[in-house]
Protein backbone atom coordinates (compact mmCIF):
# COMPACT_ATOMS: atom_id res chain seq x y z
CA UNK A 1 0.00 0.00 0.00
CA UNK A 2 1.36 3.54 -0.67
CA UNK A 3 2.75 5.53 2.02
CA UNK A 4 2.03 8.94 2.94
CA UNK A 5 4.03 10.30 0.98
CA UNK A 6 3.18 8.66 -2.16
CA UNK A 7 0.09 9.82 -4.12
CA UNK A 8 -2.89 7.50 -4.11
CA UNK A 9 -4.64 6.48 -7.25
CA UNK A 10 -8.19 6.80 -6.59
CA UNK A 11 -11.21 6.00 -8.93
CA UNK A 12 -12.15 8.51 -11.01
CA UNK A 13 -15.12 10.99 -9.43
CA UNK A 14 -18.29 13.12 -11.02
CA UNK A 15 -17.48 16.20 -9.62
CA UNK A 16 -18.78 17.12 -6.01
CA UNK A 17 -20.49 20.15 -4.50
CA UNK A 18 -19.25 21.49 -1.49
CA UNK A 19 -20.87 20.12 1.94
CA UNK A 20 -23.10 17.80 0.15
CA UNK A 21 -21.00 16.28 -2.25
CA UNK A 22 -22.53 13.98 -5.11
CA UNK A 23 -25.67 13.25 -2.95
CA UNK A 24 -27.32 15.41 -5.43
CA UNK A 25 -26.78 13.08 -8.47
CA UNK A 26 -28.43 10.52 -7.04
CA UNK A 27 -32.23 11.48 -7.49
CA UNK A 28 -35.08 9.54 -6.33
CA UNK A 29 -33.84 6.47 -8.10
CA UNK A 30 -30.17 6.06 -7.13
CA UNK A 31 -29.55 2.64 -9.15
CA UNK A 32 -31.03 3.97 -12.22
CA UNK A 33 -28.65 7.43 -11.57
CA UNK A 34 -25.59 5.27 -10.80
CA UNK A 35 -25.81 3.24 -13.05
CA UNK A 36 -25.96 6.20 -15.57
CA UNK A 37 -23.25 7.42 -13.86
CA UNK A 38 -21.29 4.68 -14.14
CA UNK A 39 -21.34 4.83 -18.33
CA UNK A 40 -19.63 7.81 -18.22
CA UNK A 41 -17.34 6.96 -15.13
CA UNK A 42 -16.44 3.49 -15.35
CA UNK A 43 -17.43 -0.05 -13.01
CA UNK A 44 -15.61 1.64 -10.51
CA UNK A 45 -16.24 5.31 -9.26
CA UNK A 46 -15.58 7.26 -6.08
CA UNK A 47 -18.49 9.35 -4.38
CA UNK A 48 -19.12 11.26 -2.27
CA UNK A 49 -22.04 11.45 0.33
CA UNK A 50 -21.57 14.36 2.36
CA UNK A 51 -17.95 13.96 3.76
CA UNK A 52 -18.13 10.06 3.04
CA UNK A 53 -16.29 8.17 0.33
CA UNK A 54 -18.43 5.64 -1.18
CA UNK A 55 -17.39 3.63 -3.65
CA UNK A 56 -19.59 2.46 -6.41
CA UNK A 57 -18.96 -1.23 -7.91
CA UNK A 58 -21.06 -1.05 -11.03
CA UNK A 59 -19.53 -4.59 -13.27
CA UNK A 60 -19.58 -8.04 -12.73
CA UNK A 61 -15.20 -8.28 -12.51
CA UNK A 62 -15.79 -5.16 -9.70
CA UNK A 63 -18.26 -6.81 -8.07
CA UNK A 64 -16.04 -10.61 -7.87
CA UNK A 65 -12.93 -8.24 -6.66
CA UNK A 66 -15.11 -7.01 -3.51
CA UNK A 67 -16.91 -10.22 -2.71
CA UNK A 68 -15.05 -12.87 -3.67
CA UNK A 69 -11.12 -11.84 -3.77
CA UNK A 70 -10.96 -8.92 -0.72
CA UNK A 71 -14.25 -10.31 0.65
CA UNK A 72 -12.99 -9.87 3.96
CA UNK A 73 -11.55 -6.34 4.32
CA UNK A 74 -15.06 -5.64 3.04
CA UNK A 75 -17.00 -7.56 5.37
CA UNK A 76 -18.31 -5.00 7.76
CA UNK A 77 -21.17 -2.87 7.51
CA UNK A 78 -21.01 1.18 7.80
CA UNK A 79 -22.32 2.75 10.69
CA UNK A 80 -26.08 3.22 11.05
CA UNK A 81 -27.47 5.58 13.61
CA UNK A 82 -31.15 4.51 12.31
CA UNK A 83 -30.04 0.50 12.78
CA UNK A 84 -28.64 1.83 15.99
CA UNK A 85 -31.43 3.39 17.33
CA UNK A 86 -34.27 0.13 16.03
CA UNK A 87 -31.92 -2.57 16.29
CA UNK A 88 -30.90 -2.77 19.86
CA UNK A 89 -27.32 -1.16 18.90
CA UNK A 90 -27.23 -3.25 15.41
CA UNK A 91 -27.67 -6.10 16.84
CA UNK A 92 -29.17 -7.79 14.40
CA UNK A 93 -27.23 -10.08 11.51
CA UNK A 94 -27.75 -7.36 8.68
CA UNK A 95 -26.58 -4.42 10.39
CA UNK A 96 -23.90 -5.78 13.29
CA UNK A 97 -20.30 -5.01 12.55
CA UNK A 98 -17.61 -7.72 11.55
CA UNK A 99 -16.91 -9.58 14.46
CA UNK A 100 -17.20 -12.42 16.79
CA UNK A 101 -20.53 -11.18 17.89
CA UNK A 102 -21.60 -10.77 14.04
CA UNK A 103 -20.64 -14.70 13.59
CA UNK A 104 -22.30 -16.00 15.75
CA UNK A 105 -25.67 -14.49 15.13
CA UNK A 106 -25.15 -15.37 11.42
CA UNK A 107 -24.83 -18.95 12.34
CA UNK A 108 -27.31 -19.10 14.09
CA UNK A 109 -29.47 -17.36 11.53
CA UNK A 110 -28.04 -19.87 8.90
CA UNK A 111 -28.31 -22.92 11.18
CA UNK A 112 -31.34 -22.75 13.71
CA UNK A 113 -33.65 -20.17 11.90
CA UNK A 114 -32.96 -20.23 8.29
CA UNK A 115 -31.98 -24.00 7.26
CA UNK A 116 -33.23 -26.28 4.26
CA UNK A 117 -34.89 -28.57 7.07
CA UNK A 118 -36.75 -25.42 8.60
CA UNK A 119 -37.79 -23.59 5.80
CA UNK A 120 -39.51 -26.93 4.64
CA UNK A 121 -40.83 -26.86 7.98
CA UNK A 122 -43.40 -24.02 7.33
CA UNK A 123 -44.54 -25.09 3.89
CA UNK A 124 -48.05 -25.10 5.25
CA UNK A 125 -48.03 -21.41 6.39
CA UNK A 126 -46.92 -20.81 2.76
CA UNK A 127 -49.47 -22.95 1.51
CA UNK A 128 -52.45 -21.28 3.92
CA UNK A 129 -51.55 -17.76 3.06
CA UNK A 130 -51.36 -17.99 -0.28
CA UNK A 131 -54.46 -19.51 -0.63
CA UNK A 132 -56.22 -17.30 1.68
CA UNK A 133 -54.67 -14.48 -0.94
CA UNK A 134 -56.41 -16.01 -3.42
CA UNK A 135 -59.50 -16.67 -2.14
CA UNK A 136 -59.31 -12.72 -1.04
CA UNK A 137 -58.50 -11.63 -4.77
CA UNK A 138 -61.38 -14.09 -5.59
CA UNK A 139 -64.22 -12.10 -3.43
CA UNK A 140 -63.16 -8.93 -4.46
CA UNK A 141 -62.97 -9.10 -8.27
CA UNK A 142 -65.74 -7.15 -9.04
CA UNK A 143 -63.55 -4.15 -7.33
CA UNK A 144 -59.91 -2.77 -8.39
CA UNK A 145 -57.79 -4.74 -6.56
CA UNK A 146 -54.10 -3.37 -5.16
CA UNK A 147 -52.21 -6.17 -5.99
CA UNK A 148 -48.89 -5.14 -4.04
CA UNK A 149 -51.58 -4.48 -1.26
CA UNK A 150 -52.75 -7.90 -1.27
CA UNK A 151 -49.20 -9.60 -2.13
CA UNK A 152 -47.76 -7.50 1.01
CA UNK A 153 -50.38 -8.74 3.35
CA UNK A 154 -49.85 -12.05 2.27
CA UNK A 155 -45.69 -12.26 2.84
CA UNK A 156 -46.18 -10.05 6.17
CA UNK A 157 -48.72 -12.93 7.66
CA UNK A 158 -46.08 -15.39 6.35
CA UNK A 159 -43.13 -13.73 8.27
CA UNK A 160 -45.28 -13.14 10.70
CA UNK A 161 -46.48 -16.62 11.96
CA UNK A 162 -43.07 -17.94 10.82
CA UNK A 163 -41.35 -15.77 13.21
CA UNK A 164 -43.78 -15.43 16.22
CA UNK A 165 -46.15 -17.58 15.63
CA UNK A 166 -49.24 -16.08 14.42
CA UNK A 167 -50.27 -12.79 12.70
CA UNK A 168 -51.61 -9.56 13.99
CA UNK A 169 -54.03 -8.16 12.26
CA UNK A 170 -54.89 -4.18 12.42
CA UNK A 171 -55.23 -2.85 15.71
CA UNK A 172 -55.44 -5.76 17.45
CA UNK A 173 -54.93 -5.57 21.16
CA UNK A 174 -53.88 -2.11 20.49
CA UNK A 175 -50.92 -3.23 18.88
CA UNK A 176 -50.61 -1.37 15.07
CA UNK A 177 -47.91 -3.99 14.18
CA UNK A 178 -48.40 -3.50 10.79
CA UNK A 179 -47.94 0.17 10.94
CA UNK A 180 -44.73 -0.08 12.77
CA UNK A 181 -43.23 -2.48 10.32
CA UNK A 182 -44.29 -0.02 7.50
CA UNK A 183 -42.42 2.88 9.71
CA UNK A 184 -39.47 0.72 10.22
CA UNK A 185 -38.87 0.00 6.03
CA UNK A 186 -39.00 3.75 5.21
CA UNK A 187 -36.72 4.54 7.98
CA UNK A 188 -34.67 2.33 6.82
CA UNK A 189 -34.90 3.91 3.55
CA UNK A 190 -34.46 7.52 4.50
CA UNK A 191 -31.17 9.34 3.92
CA UNK A 192 -30.03 9.92 7.04
CA UNK A 193 -27.92 13.26 6.53
CA UNK A 194 -26.34 12.76 10.08
CA UNK A 195 -24.42 9.91 8.83
CA UNK A 196 -22.87 11.48 6.05
CA UNK A 197 -22.55 15.65 7.30
CA UNK A 198 -21.81 14.46 11.30
CA UNK A 199 -21.64 18.29 12.04
CA UNK A 200 -25.54 18.38 10.19
CA UNK A 201 -26.63 15.75 12.88
CA UNK A 202 -28.56 18.22 14.68
CA UNK A 203 -30.78 18.39 11.95
CA UNK A 204 -32.27 15.35 12.90
CA UNK A 205 -33.51 16.59 16.32
CA UNK A 206 -35.69 19.12 14.04
CA UNK A 207 -36.47 17.31 11.42
CA UNK A 208 -38.69 14.88 13.60
CA UNK A 209 -35.76 11.76 12.53
CA UNK A 210 -34.59 10.72 16.08
CA UNK A 211 -38.32 11.11 17.58
CA UNK A 212 -39.88 9.14 14.76
CA UNK A 213 -36.59 6.23 15.56
CA UNK A 214 -37.45 6.40 19.08
CA UNK A 215 -40.98 5.89 18.95
CA UNK A 216 -41.13 3.00 17.03
CA UNK A 217 -38.47 1.82 18.60
CA UNK A 218 -40.26 1.39 21.99
CA UNK A 219 -43.60 0.40 20.12
CA UNK A 220 -41.89 -2.41 18.91
CA UNK A 221 -39.70 -3.22 21.41
CA UNK A 222 -43.36 -3.56 24.04
CA UNK A 223 -44.87 -5.66 21.20
CA UNK A 224 -41.81 -8.35 20.49
CA UNK A 225 -41.36 -8.11 25.39
CA UNK A 226 -44.78 -9.34 25.24
CA UNK A 227 -44.46 -11.89 22.71
CA UNK A 228 -41.34 -13.79 24.03
CA UNK A 229 -43.59 -13.35 27.99
CA UNK A 230 -46.24 -15.04 26.55
CA UNK A 231 -44.32 -17.40 25.36
CA UNK A 232 -41.78 -18.12 28.24
CA UNK A 233 -45.69 -18.70 30.64
CA UNK A 234 -46.97 -21.22 27.36
CA UNK A 235 -43.55 -23.26 27.27
CA UNK A 236 -43.75 -23.24 31.75
CA UNK A 237 -47.19 -24.72 30.85
CA UNK A 238 -46.39 -26.70 28.13
CA UNK A 239 -49.24 -25.48 26.24
CA UNK A 240 -47.83 -26.27 22.78
CA UNK A 241 -48.44 -29.37 20.52
CA UNK A 242 -45.58 -31.00 19.77
CA UNK A 243 -46.73 -31.48 16.12
CA UNK A 244 -46.70 -27.83 15.63
CA UNK A 245 -43.98 -26.10 13.85
CA UNK A 246 -41.50 -24.11 16.51
CA UNK A 247 -41.30 -20.63 15.23
CA UNK A 248 -38.53 -18.75 15.64
CA UNK A 249 -39.30 -17.06 19.21
CA UNK A 250 -39.56 -20.92 20.06
CA UNK A 251 -36.66 -21.79 18.56
CA UNK A 252 -34.37 -18.58 19.40
CA UNK A 253 -35.91 -19.62 23.79
CA UNK A 254 -34.68 -23.25 23.32
CA UNK A 255 -31.31 -22.28 22.19
CA UNK A 256 -30.48 -18.83 24.20
CA UNK A 257 -28.92 -20.40 27.30
CA UNK A 258 -26.17 -21.22 25.13
CA UNK A 259 -25.97 -25.12 25.60
CA UNK A 260 -26.35 -25.96 21.60
CA UNK A 261 -24.47 -22.93 20.57
CA UNK A 262 -21.96 -22.16 22.60
CA UNK A 263 -22.92 -18.61 23.57
CA UNK A 264 -25.72 -17.50 25.29
CA UNK A 265 -28.29 -15.19 23.77
CA UNK A 266 -29.08 -12.15 25.60
CA UNK A 267 -32.61 -10.66 25.06
CA UNK A 268 -31.43 -7.52 23.44
CA UNK A 269 -30.11 -10.20 20.58
CA UNK A 270 -33.08 -12.26 20.45
CA UNK A 271 -35.25 -9.21 19.72
CA UNK A 272 -32.97 -7.88 17.14
CA UNK A 273 -32.82 -11.14 15.39
CA UNK A 274 -36.87 -11.31 15.36
CA UNK A 275 -36.80 -7.52 13.92
CA UNK A 276 -34.27 -8.64 11.50
CA UNK A 277 -37.15 -11.38 9.74
CA UNK A 278 -39.58 -9.03 9.41
CA UNK A 279 -37.91 -6.23 8.04
CA UNK A 280 -35.61 -8.35 5.46
CA UNK A 281 -38.22 -11.14 4.87
CA UNK A 282 -41.46 -9.04 3.87
CA UNK A 283 -40.28 -5.93 1.31
CA UNK A 284 -37.91 -7.80 -1.01
CA UNK A 285 -40.22 -10.97 -0.91
CA UNK A 286 -43.36 -9.05 -2.31
CA UNK A 287 -41.44 -6.89 -4.69
CA UNK A 288 -40.26 -9.82 -6.57
CA UNK A 289 -43.69 -11.15 -6.78
CA UNK A 290 -45.16 -8.18 -7.75
CA UNK A 291 -42.43 -7.56 -10.61
CA UNK A 292 -43.43 -11.59 -11.94
CA UNK A 293 -46.89 -11.04 -12.15
CA UNK A 294 -46.57 -7.55 -13.84
CA UNK A 295 -43.96 -9.25 -16.70
CA UNK A 296 -46.32 -12.20 -16.57
CA UNK A 297 -49.06 -10.17 -17.93
CA UNK A 298 -46.71 -8.09 -20.06
CA UNK A 299 -45.67 -11.35 -21.77
CA UNK A 300 -48.52 -13.80 -22.32
CA UNK A 301 -46.46 -16.02 -24.51
CA UNK A 302 -44.26 -17.06 -21.07
CA UNK A 303 -47.22 -16.96 -18.89
CA UNK A 304 -48.62 -19.55 -21.60
CA UNK A 305 -45.64 -21.54 -21.22
CA UNK A 306 -45.50 -21.55 -17.31
CA UNK A 307 -49.03 -23.04 -17.74
CA UNK A 308 -48.03 -25.57 -19.99
CA UNK A 309 -45.18 -26.90 -17.46
CA UNK A 310 -47.95 -26.89 -15.02
CA UNK A 311 -50.64 -28.48 -16.74
CA UNK A 312 -48.12 -31.39 -17.59
CA UNK A 313 -47.10 -31.76 -14.05
CA UNK A 314 -50.65 -31.74 -13.08
CA UNK A 315 -51.77 -34.04 -14.81
CA UNK A 316 -53.23 -36.85 -12.96
CA UNK A 317 -53.02 -34.72 -9.99
CA UNK A 318 -55.56 -33.15 -7.46
CA UNK A 319 -53.18 -30.61 -7.48
CA UNK A 320 -49.38 -29.28 -7.42
CA UNK A 321 -47.62 -29.30 -4.01
CA UNK A 322 -44.49 -27.62 -3.17
CA UNK A 323 -42.66 -31.35 -3.97
CA UNK A 324 -43.31 -30.36 -7.80
CA UNK A 325 -41.32 -27.42 -7.81
CA UNK A 326 -37.85 -29.41 -7.60
CA UNK A 327 -39.31 -30.10 -11.18
CA UNK A 328 -40.48 -26.59 -12.68
CA UNK A 329 -37.27 -25.43 -14.86
CA UNK A 330 -39.40 -22.85 -16.52
CA UNK A 331 -40.77 -21.57 -13.00
CA UNK A 332 -37.10 -20.97 -11.84
CA UNK A 333 -36.03 -19.29 -14.84
CA UNK A 334 -39.04 -17.35 -14.64
CA UNK A 335 -38.05 -16.06 -11.24
CA UNK A 336 -34.07 -15.86 -12.16
CA UNK A 337 -35.58 -13.95 -15.05
CA UNK A 338 -37.10 -11.42 -12.16
CA UNK A 339 -34.45 -11.20 -10.10
CA UNK A 340 -31.94 -10.03 -13.20
CA UNK A 341 -34.21 -7.18 -14.08
CA UNK A 342 -35.72 -6.05 -10.94
CA UNK A 343 -33.55 -6.86 -8.37
CA UNK A 344 -35.18 -5.86 -5.07
CA UNK A 345 -32.40 -4.30 -3.03
CA UNK A 346 -30.65 -2.84 -6.13
CA UNK A 347 -28.12 -1.31 -4.65
CA UNK A 348 -27.63 -4.70 -1.97
CA UNK A 349 -26.54 -3.33 1.89
CA UNK A 350 -23.96 -1.22 1.59
CA UNK A 351 -20.07 -2.67 2.83
CA UNK A 352 -17.21 -1.16 4.51
CA UNK A 353 -13.79 -1.76 4.08
CA UNK A 354 -11.70 -2.39 7.39
CA UNK A 355 -8.52 -1.81 6.17
CA UNK A 356 -6.48 -0.52 2.53
CA UNK A 357 -7.20 -2.52 0.11
CA UNK A 358 -6.22 -2.35 -4.21
CA UNK A 359 -8.65 -2.97 -6.79
CA UNK A 360 -8.01 -3.21 -9.85
CA UNK A 361 -5.16 -0.41 -9.87
CA UNK A 362 -6.87 1.69 -7.79
CA UNK A 363 -6.25 2.61 -4.13
CA UNK A 364 -8.99 2.42 -1.62
CA UNK A 365 -8.83 3.52 1.35
CA UNK A 366 -9.71 1.64 4.83
CA UNK A 367 -13.22 2.60 6.21
CA UNK A 368 -14.54 3.86 2.44
CA UNK A 369 -18.64 2.51 1.73
CA UNK A 370 -18.84 0.29 -1.09
CA UNK A 371 -22.09 0.16 -2.87
CA UNK A 372 -22.76 -2.96 -5.51
CA UNK A 373 -24.93 -1.98 -8.23
CA UNK A 374 -26.73 -5.32 -8.60
CA UNK A 375 -29.55 -3.68 -11.20
CA UNK A 376 -26.97 -2.51 -13.04
CA UNK A 377 -25.00 -5.53 -13.90
CA UNK A 378 -28.04 -8.10 -14.20
CA UNK A 379 -28.25 -5.09 -17.27
CA UNK A 380 -24.70 -5.13 -18.47
CA UNK A 381 -24.73 -6.14 -22.20
CA UNK A 382 -21.10 -7.26 -21.82
CA UNK A 383 -22.82 -10.45 -19.89
CA UNK A 384 -26.03 -10.51 -21.09
CA UNK A 385 -27.89 -10.68 -24.87
CA UNK A 386 -30.58 -8.11 -25.05
CA UNK A 387 -30.08 -7.50 -21.14
CA UNK A 388 -33.69 -5.17 -21.13
CA UNK A 389 -35.39 -7.78 -22.87
CA UNK A 390 -37.23 -10.12 -20.28
CA UNK A 391 -36.66 -13.85 -21.38
CA UNK A 392 -36.71 -16.93 -19.24
CA UNK A 393 -35.83 -19.24 -21.62
CA UNK A 394 -32.05 -17.59 -21.29
CA UNK A 395 -31.95 -19.59 -18.08
CA UNK A 396 -32.66 -22.84 -19.32
CA UNK A 397 -29.45 -23.95 -20.61
CA UNK A 398 -27.19 -22.26 -18.02
CA UNK A 399 -25.67 -22.80 -14.44
CA UNK A 400 -25.91 -19.67 -13.73
CA UNK A 401 -27.81 -19.39 -10.18
CA UNK A 402 -28.58 -16.48 -7.62
CA UNK A 403 -26.66 -18.18 -4.87
CA UNK A 404 -23.72 -15.97 -5.04
CA UNK A 405 -21.39 -18.15 -7.24
CA UNK A 406 -22.50 -16.23 -10.16
CA UNK A 407 -21.10 -12.27 -10.57
CA UNK A 408 -23.43 -11.31 -13.17
CA UNK A 409 -26.45 -12.77 -11.22
CA UNK A 410 -26.49 -11.39 -7.62
CA UNK A 411 -29.48 -9.89 -6.33
CA UNK A 412 -28.66 -11.23 -2.83
CA UNK A 413 -25.61 -10.11 -2.75
CA UNK A 414 -22.67 -12.79 -2.19
CA UNK A 415 -20.02 -13.90 0.29
CA UNK A 416 -19.12 -13.40 4.43
CA UNK A 417 -22.22 -10.62 3.79
CA UNK A 418 -24.53 -12.44 1.43
CA UNK A 419 -28.24 -13.38 2.44
CA UNK A 420 -28.52 -16.17 4.35
CA UNK A 421 -32.36 -15.90 3.64
CA UNK A 422 -32.03 -16.77 -0.10
CA UNK A 423 -34.10 -20.80 0.18
CA UNK A 424 -36.73 -18.48 2.16
CA UNK A 425 -37.07 -16.17 -0.12
CA UNK A 426 -37.11 -18.35 -3.29
CA UNK A 427 -39.48 -20.72 -2.17
CA UNK A 428 -42.38 -17.97 -1.41
CA UNK A 429 -42.59 -16.64 -4.41
CA UNK A 430 -42.28 -19.87 -6.11
CA UNK A 431 -45.56 -21.30 -4.11
CA UNK A 432 -47.31 -17.97 -4.82
CA UNK A 433 -46.92 -18.22 -8.42
CA UNK A 434 -47.26 -21.22 -8.58
CA UNK A 435 -50.82 -21.26 -6.95
CA UNK A 436 -51.92 -18.13 -8.54
CA UNK A 437 -51.22 -20.10 -12.12
CA UNK A 438 -53.13 -22.79 -11.07
CA UNK A 439 -55.84 -21.19 -10.06
CA UNK A 440 -56.17 -19.09 -12.80
CA UNK A 441 -55.74 -22.11 -14.66
CA UNK A 442 -58.77 -23.94 -13.05
CA UNK A 443 -61.32 -20.78 -13.03
CA UNK A 444 -59.82 -19.10 -16.32
CA UNK A 445 -58.66 -15.58 -15.13
CA UNK A 446 -56.36 -14.31 -12.25
CA UNK A 447 -58.97 -14.16 -9.90
CA UNK A 448 -62.09 -13.98 -12.17
CA UNK A 449 -64.61 -16.67 -11.41
C1 LIG B 1 -36.37 -11.96 -2.40
C2 LIG B 1 -36.08 -11.79 -1.13
C3 LIG B 1 -34.76 -11.30 -0.61
C4 LIG B 1 -33.76 -10.59 -1.23
C5 LIG B 1 -33.73 -10.11 -2.68
C6 LIG B 1 -32.71 -10.37 -0.27
C7 LIG B 1 -31.54 -9.69 -0.53
C8 LIG B 1 -30.54 -9.46 0.39
C9 LIG B 1 -29.35 -8.70 0.12
C10 LIG B 1 -29.02 -8.05 -1.21
C11 LIG B 1 -28.60 -8.69 1.25
C12 LIG B 1 -27.24 -8.00 1.42
C13 LIG B 1 -26.18 -8.89 0.86
C14 LIG B 1 -24.80 -8.27 0.84
O1 LIG B 1 -24.54 -7.28 1.53
O2 LIG B 1 -23.94 -8.82 0.10
C15 LIG B 1 -29.32 -9.44 2.24
C16 LIG B 1 -28.87 -9.66 3.51
C17 LIG B 1 -29.61 -10.32 4.47
N1 LIG B 1 -30.82 -10.97 4.28
FE1 LIG B 1 -31.88 -11.08 2.57
N2 LIG B 1 -33.06 -10.97 0.92
C18 LIG B 1 -34.30 -11.54 0.76
C19 LIG B 1 -35.01 -12.24 1.71
C20 LIG B 1 -34.57 -12.49 2.97
C21 LIG B 1 -35.31 -13.25 3.95
C22 LIG B 1 -36.65 -13.92 3.72
C23 LIG B 1 -34.57 -13.24 5.10
C24 LIG B 1 -34.85 -13.85 6.44
C25 LIG B 1 -36.01 -14.22 6.89
C26 LIG B 1 -33.35 -12.48 4.82
C27 LIG B 1 -32.35 -12.22 5.74
C28 LIG B 1 -31.21 -11.50 5.48
C29 LIG B 1 -30.19 -11.20 6.49
C30 LIG B 1 -30.23 -11.60 7.96
C31 LIG B 1 -29.18 -10.46 5.84
C32 LIG B 1 -27.91 -9.90 6.45
C33 LIG B 1 -26.73 -10.82 6.26
C34 LIG B 1 -25.44 -10.28 6.89
O3 LIG B 1 -25.25 -9.05 6.94
O4 LIG B 1 -24.63 -11.09 7.35
N3 LIG B 1 -33.39 -12.05 3.52
N4 LIG B 1 -30.50 -9.93 1.70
Amino acid sequence: SPSNTQKRLLPPSPTKLPIIGNLHQLGSLPHRSLHKLSKKYGPLMLLHFGSKPVLIASSVDAARDIMKIHDLVWSNRPKSSIADGLLYDSKDVSFSPYGEYWRQIRSVTVLHLLSNKRVQSYRHVREEETSNMIDKIRQECDSVIDLRDVLSCMTNNIISRVNIGRTYNEGESGIALKAYLEEILLLAGVFNIGDYIPWLKWLNKINGLNSRVKKVAKGLDAFLESVIEERVIRNKNAEYSAGEAKDFVDVLLEIQNGKETGFPLQRDTLKALLLDAFVAGTDSTYTVLEWTMTELLRHPRVLKKLEDEMRVLGQGKTEITEDDLRNMQYLKAVIKESLRLHAPVPLLLPQESMEEVKLFDYDIPAKTEVLINAWAIGRDPLSWDDPEVYLPERFLNSDIDVKGLNFELIPFGAGRRGCPGITFAIMEPSVQIQFCITKRDKRGGFGHD
